[in-house]
């Protein structure tokens, strides 16, 4: 039988757990979820016909703050998946040292066979049947694969209506109109662009001399693509779930999302001006963009790409993981053999979650920052704990993953002691 996502994605802690000193007591409460909430959302399709989705939401750990993460929609949605998201959520807070816990949720389903009413139908029934178990100061939601700001606005309206007040703060990544935060649409993308641009000249990479593919052309991989792209950076693969293109010489990623929003394919168009033609590329499949052979690969899709099947065949010499989760732990042991460097995805995609900080910072206190504002502020947190990540793993002479796991463990370790292990409750209750 395969192993969990979540037993994969818990061997991290146990691997970092060597390279920092916590309580046992903190260690046995990191190894578990806090609360999980298994919902059936009845949604009235536009047909008539009443059909019923699975939702969740998990809040892996709150101790460090209210549990943070987004929502997921997707068919392969499941407990174990939702579950390792928050954990995941978890380390990341933790490492960049926002005020917040770890938590995810989300929906089993194809969104793309919804119309727009059934999907607000869904998002609000969502709402309604996770209303307890979040809020503000408990548990915030934000974007994922397959959500975006109009749903958000969704969700936090539906929570605004259940409560009979405004709730802004409840969830992160909404419309500008309805209290969201500018940057927060391009944030995964830019804080991984930020940690790709610090980090590589350490490296001795320079733009120009660097290729770069891209799996993933969605919220997180075509901003970070794009980023890349405009840095001087030659990227030469991008893919989404139909599968990708390639050309040695380097594609035109503004015109390739520009043509993405505008169809839902990937095709590399360049426009001079106002005239514009298909140029000459090669389609390849994410299998085959995997195994490229370029300088960095950034899985920025979904969890498990590169496995103990395919690790193998990864020619990269770096990995930036924009995806949560891209790369299993028997992968990782092979890519380390191979000399690949990764770097983790509670580094490298916490740009999200920093942002949607900073929105729940502004709906609180009600004043509004500029953009400028937000992206000096997520430079300075990106490159601030990138290097430190850096720094920890060639003093230790460990992988940048345990690295991160060790920095962020130690900061969840020292929250955990700190409240105790609320013994005297328990006793009390008992006696
Ligand atoms: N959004 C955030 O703020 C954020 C923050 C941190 C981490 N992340 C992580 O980043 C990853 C991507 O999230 P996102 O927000 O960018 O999602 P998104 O906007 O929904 O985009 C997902 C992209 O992945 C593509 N895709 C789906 N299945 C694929 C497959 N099997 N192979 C290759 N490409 C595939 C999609 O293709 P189609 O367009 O063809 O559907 C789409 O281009 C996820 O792991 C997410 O957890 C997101
Ligand atoms: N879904 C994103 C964003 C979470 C958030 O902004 O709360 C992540 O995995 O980091």
């Amino acid at each position: 039988m395969s192993k969990s996502l979540f037993t994969d994605a818990s061997s991290r802690l146990e691997r970092a757990l060597k390279y920092v000193s916590i309580s046992d007591d903190a260690i046995e409460r990191l190894k578990y979820p806090k609360a999980s909430l298994s919902v059936s959302i009845p949604v009235r399709m536009d047909n008539g016909t009443l059909r019923i989705f699975q939702g969740y939401r998990v809040r892996y750990d709150d101790t460090r703050g209210p549990g943070k993460g987004g929502v997921r929609y997707h068919p392969n949605v499941s407990i174990d998946e939702v579950q390792s998201l928050a954990f995941w959520m978890t380390f990341k807070c933790a490492l960049l040292d926002l005020p917040f816990g770890g938590a995810k949720g989300g929906i089993t389903l194809n969104p793309k066979e919804l119309s727009k009413a059934e999907l607000e139908r869904l998002s609000r029934g969502y709402i309604e049947g996770i209303a307890d178990f979040i809020g503000p100061d408990i548990d915030i939601l934000a974007p994922d694969v397959y959500t975006n700001e109009m749903i958000m606005g969704w969700m936090m309206d539906q929570y605004s209506i259940i409560q009979r007040k405004i709730s802004p703060a409840v969830v992160t990544g909404k419309p500008l109109t309805m209290g969201g935060s500018r940057g927060r649409d391009t944030a995964t993308g830019t804080g991984a662009f930020h940690v790709i641009n610090s980090l590589l000249p350490k490296l001795d990479k320079k733009p120009a001399n660097t290729t770069v593919a891209v799996q993933g052309f969605g919220n997180a991989g075509a901003v970070v693509a794009d980023l890349l792209a405009k840095a001087g950076y030659q990227v030469v693969a991008v893919s989404d779930s139909q599968g990708g293109i390639y050309r040695e010489k380097g594609l035109d990623i503004a015109s390739i999302r520009e043509y993405k929003q505008e169809h839902r394919g990937i095709t590399a168009i360049y426009c001079e001006g106002t005239v514009c033609n298909i140029v000459e590329h090669e389609a390849i499949s994410n299998e085959e963009l995997l195994a490229l052979d370029v300088d960095v690969l950034i899985p920025a899709a979904l969890e498990n790409q590169i496995t103990a099947e395919n690790a193998d065949r990864v020619r990269a010499k770096y990995i930036f993981e924009v995806a949560n989760g891209p790369t299993t732990s028997e992968a990782d042991r092979i890519l380390d053999s191979k000399g690949i460097l990764v770097f983790p995805d509670i580094l490298v995609n916490a740009g999200g979650v920093t942002v949607s900080y900073f929105e729940w910072v502004q709906n609180r206190s009600g004043l509004y920052w500029r953009l400028n504002e937000i992206n000096e502020r997520l430079k300075e947190r990106m490159v601030t704990e990138a290097e430190k990540v850096w720094s920890f793993a060639q003093e230790f002479d460990i992988s940048l993953r345990n690295a991160a796991y060790a920095q962020a463990i130690a900061r969840l370790g020292e929250a955990l002691d700190a409240k105790g292990t609320r013994d005297y409750y328990q006793n009390k209750t008992r006696a």
